[in-house]
């Protein structure tokens, strides 16, 4: 069956730009050229195989990484010059980052919510407490969790300050079947009802066709096809994103 699709919720306001992104280690490019843009409300996804440059992609636009040419415009500003401004609205979780171990998961989301300066950080706690099920968790070190229930406390901590723009990289990849579908309702859900704005790499086929209004397939650290998930099924005469990817992926 083809996957339908998802329409944005709101208008195209132009969130992030990234105008031909560069980054190099030694000999290697990672990220060779590369322009997207997120609208508001917009989920984007960035897929590719193994070593495309889709990480490297993020890093680049959350400040982690300086790019070695192009531009990274986030809310209208430059990044460069606009970090602190930029970031605060930003957020980011993937299961590579790990969260300090030795902490209760609740005192976690406390020294998160603390250092985003949340005008009401213990009733934000409580809700993303409730939102990510983590109650019978939340007394518990994170060190002590299995890698699903730290996925889930991470997600709980890139939503404290319900930012503008939210950044996942293969953010389900640890998580059982039933709370990956559970979580990705709640990421789309909490992202429609802040307006926010999602960048994520996955792995994950059905989750990019369910989650994402436009995807960007990288090869090489370039982007070599674009489009909603009906698009490219439409454009590479597949019947979902899997057949396209391997489709791109095998030139
Ligand atoms: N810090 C680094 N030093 C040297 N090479 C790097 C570094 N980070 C990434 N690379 C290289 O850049 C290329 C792109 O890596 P990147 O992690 O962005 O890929 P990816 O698309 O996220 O892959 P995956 O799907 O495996 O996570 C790879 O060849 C990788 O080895």
């Amino acid at each position: 069956m083809r996957p339908a699709t998802r329409e944005p919720q709101a208008g195209p306001v132009p969130l992030l730009d990234a105008i031909r992104l560069v980054k190099r280690f030694g000999t290697v490019t990672a990220v060779d050229g590369l322009s997207l843009s997120v609208a508001e409300g917009e989920v984007v996804g960035l897929l590719g195989l193994n070593g495309a440059g889709k990480s490297t992609t993020l890093h680049m636009l959350l400040g982690l990484i300086t790019p070695d040419a192009g531009q990274i415009r986030v809310f209208g500003l430059d990044l460069a010059r606009h970090r602190t401004e930029v970031l605060s609205q930003v957020n980011f979780a993937a299961s590579y980052v790990d969260l300090p171990g030795v902490l209760l998961v609740r005192e976690v989301l406390d020294a998160f919510a603390m250092l985003y300066a949340l005008r009401r950080p213990k009733a934000r706690v409580a809700e993303l407490i409730e939102l990510f099920d983590l109650g019978p968790l939340s007394e518990r070190r994170v060190m002590d969790l299995s890698s699903g229930q730290r996925t889930r406390v991470q997600l709980a901590k890139a939503l404290l300050n319900a930012p503008r723009l939210l950044v996942l990289d293969e953010p389900t990849a640890n998580l059982d079947p039933d709370a990956g579908d559970r979580i990705r309702g709640l990421l789309s859900r909490a992202a429609e009802e802040n307006g926010s704005a999602m960048l994520i790499t996955s792995h994950n086929m059905r989750e990019v066709e369910r989650m994402c209004h436009r995807i960007h397939f990288m090869a090489g650290g370039r982007i070599v096809a674009s489009g909603s998930a009906a698009e490219l099924a439409g454009r590479y005469g597949a019947e979902d994103l899997e057949e396209v990817f391997l489709k791109v992926a095998r030139g």
